[in-house]
């Protein structure tokens, strides 16, 4: 809305109801012209869109202007076609309702264009997936055309459509990459519509020109893979008529038994095929150009179809000689021609060209449509009494639909509702539709009687009925001047559009029924499409003709309902914003209640009384003037504007950096007082200070915390937090040790156990302790077989819980004898082989010797007073420090462990002593020494 009023004066307004003298067509009608001489082809009515036909390509429909439309709101940029789309599509997401758009106009008008644009915007703007995306994508680059298949050229539009809507996503691939790439692409899109339109076929058209097609052929491959063919052929006969190529229609004749047509895709063939055949028929006579359908082409259809050539032929009974010598079939007239055609649908399918059509269009194009959930109702049939009574129904819901959605909003807004001046058509409709006095009730009563029924005793009837009804003429019943323009077979309706006469009725109004059901379920959005000339030439506005549109469509009522009043309103906070800058107590910002703002600002800018009113959140503005001027002062104002936001934002800017320079001064000088005072106690001189100080240690604290049991590293505390900080260490060692053992398994402890007992042995003790640390404690030195089985059966209940392998040195000569010492529960046994040779029982033990060397010897002293013992036992072992660990634990003597530097002394027998002496030497060596005395000689340990 604000761009169309800064650019009015060049295009007039981009919304009527912008229109100061709204109720002049002659505006209206400038309006529409001035916008189309600027290639300006959109006008809004509030919501709805009109366009108008500019019969040439413009440069408004791209990618970038789709981007442009995307998500923004409908006035924020000038009317588009996009637009609508785009709320619709919106609409749906955000207030979750069915949509519809309703796009109506004369034959021509660019209603087809308008429902292509609209698809081609969601195609490629909203992809249900990222499939879909990359779909529209391509769609986009394909350069497709969107392309109404089948449509006939009429007298007025060469394009119409006028069998029905009914179109395919037809590509027109020339120009367009070949090969692979298109043939992908028709198979994915084929395969994407599939999943995503469950049963219903959706059908691909190639356009197969003469030629140049040649590649797209050779890449489906169809001589060997005739299936491809489906891909080319479907629905797309009219085409294979104008094949040229003998080559290329060998090739399609052979695929079409083996691929098999279901019976929908025979239809569609069918259809396709007879359209073409009416195409022909209204084309203005280039003979030799596109449309000619040549007897040879007459014959391969009908070989197509599997239908008798004479069929076709007998319907197009006219033929001539083209230049070339060709047979040819010359244009018939319009009624011929849809004899032919009807004659061929019943012919070849047994059912009427409606039904066909109908069928069509219901497995086709709203198929694509659907996946975006979106419909596109188009109306044709304008039979001319369907055509208006269709008019008249969709302007009455139409005008009551708006004027039900104004009132509600001036209800909301706490506005009093002016009545508006308007042709309610409801008569009108009801002179149609209602029951028993209806023309449509009359008619059908009158087929239904017996005897002879003709247009005339059809218009007596209605007469008698329908006399004295303001909006009912006939020839009979009207005055001089109207009788001189009107037939004696035809009746006239008076209404908004002026008059419209009518001549015959159909069983029409039970499909319009449907239609008016649909549009009363959904949401409506309306495109109302204009033909500005009859000779499709860009450029040309013939006035007379658009001003029977705007009447025809009803575009002045249009505009007068959504006027109501108040040409202008808007949300307070858009009001506001856009025009703050105008009244100093507004600007930069106004701080009180909207309402307040607004009229604060409305005031200032001398908006008299019944110029406005304030709604609940809006503003309504009466005039356009009264915008426009407000519109003007902005404008002026905008230099002013501009330094009024530049200066502020320099003084605010300087103010700021003031601000962070005095904050910075400040904190310095704190710091530097804190620190002079960082010996006392904490007061209000130092807080900052300290508090900074503790609180960087901390954090240090938190980032650099021992991570083992092992580092002792912590960071040095503040003199204020030394206790806290020995505190948290204590906590945090704690924690580790106890995080440590809950991670610790039985069998693991067990070892740690013997081990911290080991150290607590011969730490410093023992010249070998510091090597046994690293290696880890066995459960038994022996393997269960290398224990003789008679020595466990003797065990019997004793379990061996350690074995190991030790020399026995006897006291008197020192004889090294090989045994194993096995230690039980309470006691240990030294086994000979199969033999127990003595059993020493742990409670009896007195102690147990080592040496302070590397050497492995250990004595077991036992009671002298014990007869059965023969006095201590000496014995070696190579793993001394795990067996002494483990015996001296399980003999619960720790304590009674001695390590002695230099001898050991010991008990033989009764009384007599022996003596081992303990040397480093070079070498281990036991042996008999001086005296007597067992000497051992221990490695030096490094
Ligand atoms: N927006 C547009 N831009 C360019 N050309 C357009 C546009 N709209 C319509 N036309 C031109 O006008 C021709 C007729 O338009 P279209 O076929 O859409 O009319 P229609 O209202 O669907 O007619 P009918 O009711 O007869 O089917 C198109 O073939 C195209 O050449």
């Amino acid at each position: 809305m604000e761009s169309a009023l800064t650019a009015r004066d060049r295009v007039g307004v981009q919304d009527f109801v912008l229109l100061e003298n709204y109720n002049s067509e002659a505006a209206f009608i400038e309006n529409l012209r001035r916008r189309f001489g600027e290639n300006l082809i959109y006008t809004y009515i509030g919501s709805v869109l009109v366009s108008v036909n500019p019969y040439k390509e413009l440069e408004i429909y791209s990618k970038q202007q789709m981007d442009r439309y995307r998500g923004v709101s409908f006035y924020e940029i000038s009317p588009h076609i996009y637009a609508v789309s785009d709320n619709t599509y919106r609409a749906m997401r955000t207030e979750r309702k069915d949509q519809c758009i309703l796009i109506s106009g004369e034959s021509g008008a660019g209603k087809t264009e308008a429902s292509k644009k609209i698809l081609l915007y969601y195609a490629v703007t909203c992809p249900t997936n990222d499939h879909m995306a990359a779909l529209g994508d391509r769609l986009l680059q394909s350069n497709p055309v969107l392309e109404a298949f089948g449509n006939a050229k009429t007298l007025r539009n060469d394009n119409s459509s006028r069998f029905g809507k009914y179109m395919d996503v037809q590509f027109d691939f020339r120009g367009a990459p070949v090969g692979g790439h298109i043939l992908n692409y028709l198979l994915e899109k084929s395969r994407v519509v599939h999943q995503n339109h469950g049963e219903r076929n959706f059908h691909i058209f190639y356009q197969l020109l003469d030629g140049g097609d040649d590649n797209l052929l050779n890449t489906l491959d169809l001589e060997r893979n005739p299936q491809n063919y489906h891909y080319l052929v479907k629905g797309n006969c009219p085409r294979l008529s104008s094949v040229s190529d003998k080559n290329n229609w060998k090739v399609v004749m052979k695929a079409l038994p083996i691929i098999g047509f279901t019976e929908e895709e025979k239809l569609l063939n069918i259809i396709g095929s007879v359209l073409h055949l009416g195409n022909t028929q209204f084309g203005e006579g280039e003979e030799g150009e596109t449309y000619i359908t040549t007897e040879t082409q007459i014959n391969n259809i009908a070989k197509l179809l599997g239908v008798d050539g004479s069929a076709l032929r007998e319907a197009l009974t006219h033929k001539k000689l083209t230049a070339k010598g060709e047979e040819m079939i010359s244009p018939l007239n319009f009624e011929q021609a849809v004899s032919a055609r009807d004659a061929l649908a019943k012919a070849v399918y047994g059912r009427t060209f409606t039904w066909l059509v109908e069928k069509i269009n219901h497995i086709m194009l709203w198929g694509l449509l659907d996946i975006y959930g979106f419909e596109v109702l188009q109306h044709n049939s304008f039979e001319q009494f369907c055509i208006n009574y269709c008019n008249e129904k969709l302007q009455q819901l139409f005008i009551e639909l708006t004027l039900r959605s104004e009132q509600e909003e001036y209800e909301t807004e706490g506005i009093a509702w002016e009545t508006v001046q308007y042709f309610d058509n409801k008569i009108i409709c009801d002179l149609i539709e209602e029951k028993h006095k209806g023309i449509i009730s009359i008619l059908d009563e009158e087929c239904l009687r017996p005897g002879e029924t003709c247009d005339v005793s059809f218009l007596e009837k209605l007469e008698d009925t329908l006399g004295g009804h303001p909006h009912f003429v006939t020839h009979k019943l009207a005055n001089g001047k109207t009788r001189r323009v009107m037939s004696r077979e035809e009746f006239r309706l008076l209404h908004y559009a002026g008059e419209v006469n009518y001549n015959a009725a159909t069983q029409f109004k039970n499909s319009l029924m449907k239609l008016m059901e649909i549009l009363m379920s959904k949401e409506p959005s309306y495109v109302r499409c204009i033909k500005p000339n009859d000779a499709k030439q860009p450029g040309r506005f013939d006035e007379v003709l658009v001003r029977h549109q705007v009447k025809y469509l009803g575009l002045m009522e249009n505009l007068r309902v959504r006027r109501a009043g108040f040409a202008y309103r808007r949300r307070f906070e858009a009001f506001l914003q856009r025009y703050k800058p105008l009244c100093p107590e507004t600007w930069p910002n106004w701080h009180g209640r909207l309402a307040d703002g607004v009229l604060t600002l409305v005031n200032h800018l001398g908006y008299k009384a019944e110029e406005y009113k304030l709604g609940r959140s809006k503003i309504f503005i009466r005039f356009p003037k009264t915008l426009f001027t407000t519109e003007d002062a902005l404008e002026a104002k905008k230099p002013d504007i501009v330094i009024m936001i530049q200066s502020g934002w320099r003084g605010m800017k300087a103010r700021r950096r003031a601000k962070r320079r005095r904050q910075a001064a400040d904190l310095i000088r704190r710091f530097i007082k804190g620190f002079i005072y960082r010996h006392e106690e904490y007061c209000p001189e130092n807080e900052y200070f300290l508090d900074h100080v503790r609180y960087s240690f901390l954090k240090n604290l938190r980032k650099n915390l021992p991570k083992s049991v092992l580092d002792k590293s912590w960071p040095t505390p503040p003199p204020s937090l030394v206790e806290a900080s020995e505190h948290l260490r204590r906590l945090h060692m704690r924690n580790m040790v106890i995080k440590y053992c809950r991670r610790v398994q039985p069998e693991w402890k067990k070892q740690m156990m013997q081990k911290v007992e080991a150290s607590e042995i011969f730490k410093d003790q023992k010249d070998s302790y510091p090597q046994s640390v690293g290696r880890l404690f066995l459960d038994s030195r022996l393997e269960r077989e290398q224990i003789n089985l008679k020595v466990v059966q003797t065990l019997g209940n004793d379990k061996v819980q350690y074995g190991v392998a030790v020399i026995k040195y006897d006291r008197r000569g020192f004889k090294p004898r090989p045994r194993q010492l096995l230690l039980t529960n309470t006691f240990a046994v030294l086994v000979d082989r199969t033999k127990i040779k003595q059993r020493i029982d742990y409670a009896a033990l007195r102690g147990i010797s080592v040496s302070s060397l590397s050497d492995g010897m250990f004595v077991l002293h036992m009671p002298s007073e014990d007869n059965k013992q023969k006095g201590d036992v000496v014995l070696q072992c190579t793993h001394v420090i795990e067996l002494v660990t483990k015996l001296a634990m399980m003999a619960n003597k720790v304590n009674y462990v001695n390590i002695s530097p230099g001898s050991i002394r010991f008990a033989v027998a009764r009384g007599k002593e022996g003596i081992i002496d303990f040397v480093r030497g070079s070498e281990l060596k036991v042996a008999k020494g001086k005296r007597g005395h067992l000497l051992v000689v221990s490695q030096r340990q490094f």
